[in-house]
C-alpha cells in the first residue's frame, strides 16, 4: 500500500538590497509550508538579497559558516524541514585572494546541517541590446563541480542555478547519476523569462523525466531591476502541477516517484541514447 506522498513547498519573493525584510519574508514563507505539511521548501536564487549593483552585492555576502546561514539553520531545525536555499552569495575560502563571491545552492537538512552545496557553474553573461545587461562573472567565480544528487524525503534532487537551465547537459548528469527532482532557483529577467522560462523547464522535465521544481524571484528587486516569477513545478511528463504568477507567496505539489518510474518505463529514452554517435553527458568520475 502507498503511503501519503511527499508534498514540496515552492517559495516566491521579492528579495530587495535589504537582508532583515529578506529573512522576514522567507521564514514567514518556511513556516507556513511546514505548517501545511511540506518536507521540502525551496527558495529562489537571490533569496537572501539582491543588490543594486556588483559592489553593493560582494559587500554584503557572507560565508556559510556566517550569521544568516546560523539561522536558517536553526529555521530548518525549528521547522523540521529540508531547505534548497538557491543562489546564496557566497564569501568562500578564496574570498581574500579573489574578491570574488560564488552562488552557492546550499540544501539544508532538518538538523540544520548542509546536505549539499553547489556553486553555479554556468555564468550569466548575456547583453540583450537596450533591453537586459548581466555580467554575472565580473563579481561571481564560477563553479567547478557538479553535485551528485541528494537523498530527500521527496526523492534524490539534483542542484542546479537559473542560467544553468539552458544547458541541458547538467540536467542529463544529474539524471544519469540517479537525481528524480531537478531544482533551479531562479532570477529570471521580465524578457528572457517571457519567452523561455516555462518552456526550457518543461523541456528539462520531459528529456530527463524527473520533476523539475523552480522557485522564482518576482517583482521590482529595487529600481532598476524586476524579476518575471511564475514559480513552478513540472511533472516527468511535462504537465506544470504547480504554478504562482507574479505575486509572492507559495505553491506545492506532491511526488509520485510510481509515476516518475512508470513515465521512465513507458518511454525508456535513457536505453534508447547513442552515446556511440555524441558521447556520454555524466559526472566526472570519482577521484
Ligand atoms: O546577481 C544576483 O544577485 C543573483 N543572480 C542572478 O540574478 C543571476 C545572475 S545576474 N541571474 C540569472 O542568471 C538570470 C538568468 C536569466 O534571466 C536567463 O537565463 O534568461
Amino acid at each position: 500500500m502507498a503511503g501519503p506522498k511527499p508534498l514540496v513547498a515552492v517559495g516566491q519573493v521579492t528579495s530587495t538590497p535589504n537582508k532583515e525584510p529578506n529573512f522576514a519574508a522567507c521564514a514567514a514563507l518556511v513556516r507556513e509550508a511546514a505548517r501545511r505539511g511540506a518536507c521540502l521548501v525551496f527558495l529562489p536564487e537571490g533569496f537572501d538579497y539582491i543588490g543594486r549593483d556588483p559592489a553593493q552585492t560582494l559587500s554584503l555576502a557572507e560565508g556559510l559558516d556566517g550569521d544568516l546561514m546560523g539561522r536558517y539553520a536553526r529555521l530548518a531545525r525549528d521547522c523540521g524541514v529540508w531547505l534548497s536555499l538557491g543562489g546564496f552569495h557566497e564569501r568562500g575560502r578564496d574570498w581574500a585572494a579573489t574578491q570574488r563571491i560564488y552562488n552557492c545552492h546550499v540544501l539544508l537538512d532538518p538538523t540544520g546541517r548542509v546536505a549539499a552545496a553547489y556553486r553555479k557553474t554556468h555564468l550569466c553573461d548575456v547583453e540583450l541590446e537596450g533591453r537586459v545587461s548581466m555580467k554575472e562573472s565580473g563579481f561571481t567565480n564560477r563553479g567547478t563541480e557538479i553535485v551528485p544528487p541528494v537523498s530527500t524525503p521527496a526523492g534524490k534532487l539534483g542542484l542546479s542555478i537559473c542560467y544553468d537551465l539552458r544547458f541541458p547537459e547538467i540536467s542529463l548528469a544529474l539524471r544519469r547519476a540517479g537525481a528524480e527532482i531537478l531544482t533551479y532557483p531562479s532570477a529570471f529577467t521580465v524578457t528572457t523569462g517571457s519567452a523561455h522560462w516555462e518552456v526550457l523547464l518543461r523541456a528539462r522535465a520531459i528529456e530527463s523525466q524527473c520533476y523539475v521544481v523552480a522557485a522564482a524571484q518576482t517583482g521590482r528587486n529595487h529600481e532598476g531591476r524586476a524579476s518575471y516569477g511564475h514559480s513552478l513545478v513540472v511533472d516527468p511528463w511535462g504537465t506544470v502541477v504547480a504554478q504562482r504568477g507574479e505575486a509572492p507567496g507559495l505553491c506545492y505539489a506532491e511526488i509520485d516517484l510510481e509515476y516518475l518510474q512508470r513515465v521512465r518505463r513507458e518511454i525508456p529514452v535513457q536505453e534508447h541514447r547513442r552515446p556511440d554517435l555524441y558521447g556520454t553527458v555524466g559526472l566526472p568520475a570519482a577521484p
